[in-house]
């Protein structure tokens, strides 16, 4: 399947009684990568598990590849493209990573498991050792391999880099940039490492208090340093 256009409109979410995502819209083309920025608690997590269903709609829709979704419950939105891989890094600590890898094929043939160990070698060495045993970084590059066995159309990436050292991040952000060139994948990226989302990415936004506060492309933000000073709070980009 082609990578899938994201159109969000007037979208607002929260939790219980709590609104956190205050009308959010955003236009993302088929194959993009869309960087999520904002400091802490501003509500970056909630819009990519908003988009992924798992908060309390409150108004607004999302469409992917032109199909309404705002309806449809969190497995529903899988089936229609929408691959999620969330800040906590969901492995099941007592299966192996092949294993784990099975659970991501949603039914395609065993074999489909070598596009996971081409896009990320590090599995293919610990592929008998269990997720428990796994670094951080490893944990991390298998939530995201089992996401992409499932082949999304929309792929939601929330902090994949946090906890994680310079060297794995390096080698993470290498294989995101790989899968966002064969061009299967819309991407849509949340993370604190504003460089390295800004070196990834083709747009921006900022969220400030679940609102968009700015837009535009990464070489407007790097220039634009009172944003950059306001909004995310660091004196600067190089
Ligand atoms: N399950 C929840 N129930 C109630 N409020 C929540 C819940 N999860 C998050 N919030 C609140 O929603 C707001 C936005 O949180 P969110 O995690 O989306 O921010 P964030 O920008 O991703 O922050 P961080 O960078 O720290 O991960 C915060 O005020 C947070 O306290």
């Amino acid at each position: 399947m082609p990578a899938a256009p994201l159109e969000v409109t007037g979208l607002s979410a929260g939790y219980g009684p709590t609104r956190v995502l205050e009308d959010v819209s955003l236009s993302v083309p088929a194959g993009a990568r869309l960087a999520v920025l904002g400091r802490n608690g501003m509500g970056k997590t909630t819009l990519l598990a908003t988009l992924a269903g798992l908060t309390r709609h409150i108004g607004g829709s999302i469409s992917i590849g032109g199909a309404d979704i705002t309806g449809l419950a969190t497995a529903q939105r899988a089936l229609k493209g929408v691959g999620y891989v969330p800040q906590a890094r969901w492995v099941f600590p007592t299966l192996t990573v092949e294993e784990n890898l099975f659970v991501g094929l949603k039914g395609r043939p065993r074999e489909a498991i070598a596009e996971a160990y081409w896009m990320f070698p590090r599995l293919a060495e610990r592929r008998r050792n269990l997720g428990s045993q796994l670094s951080g970084g490893e944990q991390q590059m298998l939530s995201t391999a089992r996401s992409i066995l499932g082949q999304p159309t929309l792929l939601l990436l929330d902090e994949p880099l946090e906890g994680l050292a310079p060297v794995i991040c390096d080698e993470l952000m290498a294989a995101f940039a790989t899968l966002a060139k064969q061009g299967d994948m819309t991407i849509v990226l949340v993370e604190q490492r504003i460089q390295s989302a800004l070196d990834f990415a083709d747009q921006v936004i900022v969220l400030e208090r679940g609102r968009i506060a700015w837009r535009g492309t990464p070489q407007e933000l790097a220039a634009d340093h009172s944003t950059v000073e306001r909004l995310l709070g660091v004196g600067g980009l190089h």
